[in-house]
């Protein structure tokens, strides 16, 4: 057992670094996903904190092994019990078998998509049953998982959906800033009317209790404004006083430490200065657009609110680079080791 150092915003509270088996899922074939996931799991440090077992396609993984000329090989297995660890094996899960033109690098197809979506309903149903502690998840291609009939805008609304839980809130990490969301996958214009009192209150409620669980043991939350200069006394909207200010004013007399709402043009500077372990945003692009402006290459998405743990890389398909191995694998390894250190407090009381 080893207790993690706190440094840095993703540094974690007393984690017990006992191997746990990491369901990892190779998202789009025609994306990336592959061969950042062989890129990661080359480092041996990686396979020292978690067993992780790939659930995913032969074929797409050979072609990645090929590309990156790592010198890796592949085992497909089907157990999920204490697996042998040889150094220089990729352990796999094999749930499809696509053929080429159905993960053709840079095409979306509903082949792909409907593959994806079978590896993170395999990853979630590991997790319920407790055969893995964690899943981390390379990224899906939107278009694809649509094309193939599942309607779902990602990974989180899916995921909600497959362990029963009414609502999750996306959390982007790096080790500079955190951000969370109130609105994640909508239309701008959409967005004012989801921003309700009880949804920001319980953004609140889920962001303090796994930063809490997971991060640090106080968690100071920003809570930003919805309209610039936060409404300006009603000239620019009043969400923040009708709305925002209230959700904050029942989250404080819960003991929750959130101030706000603080407008967010001037915000950021203060969080990443250390004043806030978290910023709570109204929308997408209020919260990603620094997020991924500060920790592109090696920021984590994580799913606060499931019963199950979930991260992922920051990033999308990449399609303009799938198949070249320039991916940066940053990201799914940050995403894997997180996943590994969340795993190993699983059994840590959660606060509240
Ligand atoms: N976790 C996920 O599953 C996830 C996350 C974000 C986007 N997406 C999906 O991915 C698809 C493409 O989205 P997008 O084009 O908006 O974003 P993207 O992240 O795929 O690409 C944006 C830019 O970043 C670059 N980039 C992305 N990953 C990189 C990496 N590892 N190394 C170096 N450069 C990298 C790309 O080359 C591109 O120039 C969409 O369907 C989107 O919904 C999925
Ligand atoms: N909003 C995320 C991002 O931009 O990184 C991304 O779309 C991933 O969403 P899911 O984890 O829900 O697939």
């Amino acid at each position: 057992m080893t207790q993690a150092k706190p440094s840095g915003k993703n540094s974690f509270r007393g984690a017990d670094m006992e191997r746990p088996l990491i369901a990892v899922t190779m998202g789009d074939p025609s994306g990336v996903g592959p061969e950042i996931i062989v890129q990661a799991l080359a480092d041996p440090e990686l396979n020292r904190l978690c067993r992780p077992l790939v659930l995913g396609d032969r074929g797409a993984l050979e072609r990645a092994l090929a590309i990156t000329k790592l010198p890796l090989t592949l085992e497909t297995v089907q157990e999920t019990g204490p697996l042998r660890r040889e150094p220089g094996v990729v352990y796999l899960r094999e749930l499809t078998r696509l053929a080429s033109e159905e993960m053709t690098f840079g095409s979306p197809s509903a082949a792909g998509g409907d593959a994806a979506y079978r590896y993170i309903c395999e990853a979630a149903q590991l997790c319920l049953s407790g055969a893995a502690k964690a899943m981390a998840t390379a990224p899906i291609n939107k278009e694809a998982l649509n094309r193939a009939g599942h309607h779902f805008p990602g990974h989180t609304e899916l995921l909600a959906q497959l362990t029963g839980t009414d609502q999750v809130v996306m959390m982007l990490a790096g080790e500079r800033l955190r951000v969370t969301l109130v609105t994640i996958h909508e239309a701008l214009a959409q967005v004012p009317a989801l921003v309700t009192r009880e949804r920001v209150l319980e953004t609140i409620r889920i962001t303090d209790r796994a930063l809490a669980r997971y991060f640090c043991p106080a968690p100071r939350l920003a809570v930003l404004a919805l309209n610039p200069h936060c409404g300006e006394g009603g000239l620019f909207g009043d969400e923040e006083r009708t709305v925002i200010a209230p959700a904050i004013a029942a989250a404080r007399a819960e003991g929750i430490d959130a101030v706000g709402p603080l407008s967010a043009d001037t915000l950021f500077h203060f969080a990443v200065s250390g004043g806030y372990d978290a910023v709570v945003c109204m929308y997408h692009d209020q919260g990603l657009i620094p997020l991924k402006l500060l920790h592109f290459d090696d920021g984590v998405n994580v799913t606060l609110g499931l019963p199950i743990i979930r991260t992922s890389v920051d990033h999308g398909t990449a399609y303009d680079l799938a198949g070249t191995g320039k991916a940066s694998a940053q990201s799914m390894k940050a995403a894997l080791v997180m996943a590994a250190q969340m795993a190993a407090m699983g059994a840590a009381p959660a606060r509240g």
